[in-house]
């Protein structure tokens, strides 16, 4: 959600005029220079920065602390023998079934999905936290369950698959450990996916390139010019939220988190108005908001649903009608993946939650459990299906 402008467009335009980056690449984007630097302007401390605030009244008035309370509901673990991992404290049941109707559960509907992939090849693509492991109060101990890495990696060997996440590409690659995946980190604005000739004609900024292994790779980072400047608002954020309790801020390269998961919730309105102050002095970065996260990037007409639309271009599978992606994420950015994905009927969205969420999916699974059922049952399908295609 952009805090800056519509609550439902995460995409704003950067007035600024088209100029060419460091890399020599062309882009809308202005090359950022240090002069343009306002770190020395910016000097924040907590006590001068409620000062400033007036009372704290931007944050409250233009709907960010609510938009902060709303974007991730409180956890707490169900009874034993419940499929579901954590729900709501206000777990009202009727009005989950009732939500479902809307957003029906893929394990329910797999038959359904099943006949939509028919004759098509199937491409997926996945969020990581919230839907490959479960929300944890560190965002550093989010690690995925040995079954799920196994699972993905099965996934991996019948489907083109790639991970899509907020994390920096080296972070969630840590984590997830495996080499048979394509990588988006930083929300998509850092690429990791196969060669493909078309590309460099539609992305002149995409670049071959061989990874650790020495295989031939395409790196697309449509935001690099940014850093320097993303890497100074960090170290401003840094040093502005010492002095909050539980505040946590990662770099993530293209993109900065500042959670507050283990703030008290009095002090939640001062997060969110340091961060607010800070973009103040930063026109070209906006906000987005995560589950108990405030996330800061560059503002450029990049997201999760761009980079699944260069993935598939460079996998091949794009203009294509015998093709269906498959998207599963949990959080408000996997909802530009989601929109992308329902136009025209494109693909199929998956969001992953335990509540009643409104959302551009087509169908819900309540947690990284159900999505490990879900992409299990993906694989056995193919697994007979190959196999009944050998018989005859
Ligand atoms: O796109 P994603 O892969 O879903 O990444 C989104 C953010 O995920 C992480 O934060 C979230 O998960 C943490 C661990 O469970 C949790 O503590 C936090 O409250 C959540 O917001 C990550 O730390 C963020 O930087 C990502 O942007």
């Amino acid at each position: 959600m952009d805090l800056n402008s519509s609550l439902d467009s995460p995409v704003i335009n950067d007035p600024v005029p088209s100029n060419k980056s460091r890399l020599g690449m062309n882009s809308n984007l202005r090359a950022y220079s240090q002069q343009d630097s306002p770190l020395s302007q910016v000097k924040y401390s907590l006590s001068n920065s409620r000062k400033s605030m007036g009372g704290l009244d931007d944050v409250r008035s233009n709907g960010w602390l609510d938009a902060m309370k709303a974007s991730s509901p409180p956890r707490k673990k169900l009874p034993k023998g419940s499929n579901a991992q954590v729900a709501s404290i206000d777990y009202d049941i009727e009005d989950y079934y009732s939500w479902m109707l809307q957003y029906p559960s893929a394990l329910d509907s797999f038959d359904k999905i099943i006949e939509l992939a028919e004759d098509k090849k199937i491409a997926i693509f996945l969020d990581y936290d919230g839907t490959l492991s479960p929300i944890v109060d560190d965002p550093d101990c989010a690690f995925m369950s040995e079954s799920m890495r196994k699972t993905v990696r099965s996934v991996a060997k019948y489907f083109p698959t790639a991970i899509i996440s907020g994390r920096n590409r080296d972070k969630v690659f840590d984590l997830v450990k495996l080499t048979e995946l394509y990588y988006a980190g930083s929300h998509g604005m850092d690429i990791i996916g196969p060669v493909s000739e078309n590309l460099s004609k539609n992305h002149p900024n995409s670049v071959k390139s061989t990874d650790e292994q020495g295989k031939e790779i395409t790196l697309f980072q449509p935001a690099s010019e940014f850093l320097p400047m993303i890497d100074e608002v960090f170290r401003t954020l840094i040093e502005t939220t010492k002095d909050i309790e539980g505040a946590k801020v990662e770099n993530h390269k293209f993109c900065v988190s500042v959670h507050y998961r283990n703030v008290e919730e009095s002090n939640w309105i001062t997060i969110g108005q340091l961060v607010h102050d800070t973009l103040k002095n930063y026109p070209r970065l906006r906000s987005t908001h995560g589950r108990k996260v405030l996330e800061v990037r560059p503002g450029i007409d990049w997201n999760k649903g761009k980079a699944v639309e260069f993935l598939l271009e460079s996998l091949g599978l794009t203009d294509r009608n015998d093709v269906l992606p498959i998207y599963i994420g949990d959080d408000k950015t996997d909802e530009d993946a989601f929109k992308v994905l329902r136009e025209n009927n494109r693909g199929c969205g998956i969001l992953v939650s335990s509540v009643r969420k409104e959302s551009s999916a087509f169908y819900s699974l309540q947690d990284p459990n159900e999505v490990m059922k879900f992409l299990q049952l993906l694989v056995n399908w193919k697994r007979q299906h190959e196999k009944n295609q050998g018989k005859n």
